[in-house]
C-alpha cells in the first residue's frame, strides 16, 4: 500500500489508522512487535488511550515502553479471556456497582441443611476411617498468595509456629498431617500400592521466594520435592474510575498498577497448569483446598472427606457454628424468585444486608442457640475432581467476580484510590448447574477452626464472647482440642484455667501436642491411651512416635518423648518435674521476638524429661 511521504519519515503506514486516536501510541509502533502491537489494539479498542499520553517519541525511553508491554503480556495471558474481558467485566461491575446493585437481588436466604458432626461418636468414627481410606486418592491445594495485612507479621504466615511448645510451623504441620494420612490410607489399603498425596501451594510475589526458601531449607519437612508444586497467582490490574480506565503506578509511569486479584484464582491456575487432568489420569478423586493459618484443620479432613465420599458430594464445604458478624461467610441456601436455588457462601459483609433486605429487620444476629443459625464457611472445601474437571472445562477456571470501590462521595463517580476485581473461592459453586451435588460439613469449633489472622491490638478489641483469631487463640487452641480429644479417650485431664495474654482472655489448658504420625483419627487416639492417665493443668506433654504408648501415666511436669517407628514405647507411672511454664510477654515489648510478641507469652523450660528411642525394640518409659 502508498504510504505518504511524511508518513515514511515518520516510519507510520495507513495501516496504522487504529491508532489514529491516540497519536502519542501511533508514534512509537515502530519499536514494537507483531505481538506488542495486537495487545496495544486491545487496549485502545477498551478505552485505554490515556496509558500512552505521555509517551515521548521512538528513540527515548524505548527499553521503558518495551517493559511496558512485557506487563500488558502477563496480565493478558494471566487473566481468563486476557485483558479485554477483565476491562469489560470491570466495566460491568462498576456500573452495577454505582447503581447499588445487589448482587442476590431477587434471591431470598433461608438456612440450608447439611451434616452436623459429633466428634467421637460412632458415625464420626466410621467417616473418619472412609476419609483415611478416600485419602489415597486425594490432592491438597493450600491457598497462601495472602499478605496476611490483618496479622501485619512481616513473613509469610505459613512459616509462624502453630504452636510454641513443639515450634513447628504451620507448613509443617501441614505437610506431616498430609504424609500422615498418605501413609495410613495406603496401609489401609493393603499397603500394596504407594501412592504419593500431591500438594499444589497458591503463592504470589510477595509469597513465592519465602515460601520455596522455607521448604528447601526443611528438606520440604519431609515430602519428596517433586510432591510439591507451587503455582504462582499474578495480581490484577487496577481500575481508576467507573470506565475501567487501568491505573498507571504513581511511581512508575510505564508500569499499570496492580493489586491481588483474591484466593479465587486458584482454580483458574489449577485448570491453566494442566494439573487436574494430571491428578485424573493417575485416578486422583478429590481435591482438598484450604488455608494458612488454621492448626485444627487436619483433626476435621479424615472425616469431611468421608462425607464427601459417602454422600458423593461434589462440593463439600466445611463449617462451623458461626457466631453473628464474626469475619467467616455464611452458608445459605439462596433461593431466587424464578425457582432456582443454590447452596453457597455468602460473604460476612454481605450477609447482613441480605438478611435486611429481605425481611429480617435486625440482619446479623444470633439466634436462640447463641449462634448464627447460618453455619460459618472456613474455607476448607472438598471438591469431587470428575466434576470440577467438567465444570473447568466450560469457565477454564473464571470464578464469579466482585469490586469494592471506596468511592469520593455519594454521587460515586470518582474513587479514593484504584480499586481492582476480586474474587473468592468458595464462589466456585455459583456457576454449577443445579443437578449438583453441593452440600457442607459442620463441626465444633474447638475441634475444627482456630485461624491466625489478627494482630494483638485488633483482637483484643474483639467483642466478648466472639473469636480474637489471633496468635494466642491459634495457639491455645491446639491444646484446648488435644486435651478434649485425651479427655473423650478415657484420660482424665485437669481443667483449665483462665488468663489473659494481650488483653485476650483465654482457656490455658495443659501444653499437649501429638505429630499427626501418633494419631491422625480418633480410633488412633483410643488405641493408644487408656483410661487410667491422668494429666495436670501446669503440664506439657510431647508425643513424637507411631508406636508411643500412654499406660496409666501420671503427668505432672512436662515429659517429651521421640520414638522411630520401630521402636514401641509403653508410658507408664507419676512422672513430676517443675515442667516448663508460660510467661507473660507484651506485644510491644521489643526485645522479643515478633512470633513470640504476637502471642503474648513464652515458654519457660524450667525442667523435663525428655527420652528419645533411636533403636528398634520394646520399651517402658518410667520417671
Ligand atoms: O489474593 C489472595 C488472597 C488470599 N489468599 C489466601 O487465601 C486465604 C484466605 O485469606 P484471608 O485469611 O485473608 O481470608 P478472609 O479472612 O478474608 O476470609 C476467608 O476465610 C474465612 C475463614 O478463615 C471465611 O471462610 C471467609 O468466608 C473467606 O473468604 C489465606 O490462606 C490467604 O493466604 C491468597 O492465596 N491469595
Amino acid at each position: 500500500m502508498a504510504t505518504s511521504a511524511a508518513e515514511e519519515l515518520s516510519g507510520l503506514s495507513i495501516g496504522d489508522d487504529w491508532a489514529a486516536s491516540c497519536p502519542s501510541l501511533r508514534k512509537n509502533l515502530s519499536i514494537l512487535s507483531p505481538d506488542q502491537i495486537e495487545l496495544a489494539k486491545i487496549l485502545l479498542n477498551e478505552g485505554q488511550s490515556h496509558l500512552f499520553n505521555h509517551w515521548p517519541d521512538p528513540g527515548a525511553e524505548d527499553e521503558k515502553k518495551k517493559g511496558f508491554f512485557d506487563q500488558v503480556a502477563r496480565l493478558n495471558s494471566s487473566y481468563p479471556g486476557g485483558l479485554k474481558a477483565y476491562i469489560q467485566n470491570a466495566r460491568k461491575l462498576l456500573a452495577d456497582s454505582k447503581a447499588g446493585k445487589n448482587p442476590y437481588d431477587g434471591f431470598t436466604p433461608s438456612v440450608p441443611s447439611g451434616e452436623v458432626l459429633t466428634f467421637g461418636d460412632d458415625n464420626f468414627i466410621k467417616l473418619e476411617e472412609a476419609g483415611v481410606r478416600e485419602a489415597k486418592n486425594a490432592a491438597f491445594v493450600l491457598v497462601a498468595g495472602g499478605l496476611g495485612e490483618r496479622l501485619g507479621y512481616k513473613g509469610i504466615k505459613l512459616a509462624l509456629p502453630a504452636e510454641t511448645t513443639t515450634g513447628k510451623c504451620f507448613l509443617q504441620q501441614y505437610i506431616e498431617s498430609i504424609l500422615a494420612l498418605q501413609e495410613a490410607s495406603c496401609k489401609l489399603a493393603g499397603g500394596q500400592q504407594h501412592m504419593q498425596i500431591p500438594l499444589v501451594i497458591m503463592t504470589s510475589d510477595d509469597t513465592n521466594a519465602p515460601t520455596l526458601k522455607l521448604l528447601e531449607s526443611n528438606s520440604y519437612f519431609g515430602m519428596v520435592p517433586s510432591q510439591v508444586k507451587l503455582l504462582k497467582q499474578e495480581k490484577v490490574a487496577c481500575l481508576d474510575d467507573n470506565d475501567a480506565r487501568l491505573a498507571l503506578d504513581p511511581n512508575d509511569k510505564y508500569k499499570i498498577q496492580t493489586k491481588p486479584h483474591g484466593h479465587g484464582d486458584v482454580h483458574a491456575l489449577l485448570y491453566s497448569s494442566g494439573m487436574l487432568y494430571h491428578w485424573k489420569s493417575a485416578g486422583r478423586k478429590w481435591v482438598l483446598f484450604f488455608q494458612d493459618t488454621n492448626g485444627l484443620l487436619f483433626k476435621a479432613i479424615p472425616a469431611s472427606l468421608g462425607v464427601s465420599a459417602t454422600k458423593g458430594y461434589d462440593v463439600n464445604s466445611l463449617a462451623v457454628p458461626r457466631k453473628a458478624k464474626e469475619a467467616i461467610g455464611g452458608i445459605t441456601k439462596l433461593t431466587h424468585a424464578d425457582g432456582r436455588t443454590m447452596v453457597i457462601n455468602v460473604e460476612y459483609n454481605q450477609l447482613d444486608p441480605l438478611l435486611r433486605a429481605t425481611g429480617h429487620p435486625d440482619g446479623d444476629v444470633n439466634c436462640e442457640t447463641g449462634y448464627s443459625p447460618y453455619p460459618g464457611n472456613i474455607n476448607q472445601l472438598i471438591l469431587k475432581l470428575d466434576s470440577y474437571i467438567e465444570e473447568l472445562g466450560k469457565t477454564r477456571g473464571a470464578i464469579a467476580e466482585f469490586v469494592n470501590p471506596k468511592y469520593k462521595d455519594s454521587s460515586k463517580t470518582s474513587f479514593k484510590s484504584s480499586t481492582r476485581l476480586e474474587c473468592m473461592m468458595q464462589d466456585y459453586p455459583k456457576t454449577l448447574p443445579p443437578s449438583a451435588n453441593v452440600g457442607f460439613t459442620v463441626m465444633d469449633t474447638w475441634l475444627a477452626y482456630a485461624p491466625v489472622k489478627n494482630n494483638p491490638e485488633d483482637a483484643a478489641k474483639v467483642p466478648k464472647g466472639n473469636p480474637h483469631h489471633s496468635a494466642t487463640t491459634g495457639e491455645m487452641a491446639i491444646y484446648r482440642a488435644n486435651s478434649l480429644i485425651l479427655r473423650k479417650a478415657g484420660v482424665q485431664i485437669a481443667d483449665p484455667v483462665n488468663d489473659v495474654f494481650n488483653g485476650q482472655e483465654v482457656e490455658v489448658w495443659p501444653r499437649i501436642t501429638w505429630s499427626p504420625m501418633w494419631a491422625l483419627i480418633f480410633a488412633d487416639v483410643k488405641r493408644k491411651v487408656n483410661d487410667k492417665c491422668f494429666v495436670s493443668q501446669r503440664s506439657t506433654l510431647v508425643i513424637n512416635g507411631q508406636n508411643v504408648f500412654l499406660d496409666g501415666l501420671s503427668l505432672d511436669g512436662t515429659l517429651v518423648v521421640n520414638a522411630i517407628d520401630e521402636a514401641e514405647v509403653k508410658v507408664v507411672g507419676s512422672i513430676q518435674n517443675k515442667g516448663w511454664v508460660l510467661k507473660h510477654v507484651d506485644y510491644k515489648d521489643t526485645s522479643f521476638p515478633e512470633e513470640i510478641r504476637m502471642r503474648g507469652f513464652k515458654i519457660e523450660k524450667l525442667e523435663q524429661l525428655e527420652k528419645s528411642y533411636t533403636e528398634p525394640g520394646n520399651f517402658c518409659l518410667s520417671s
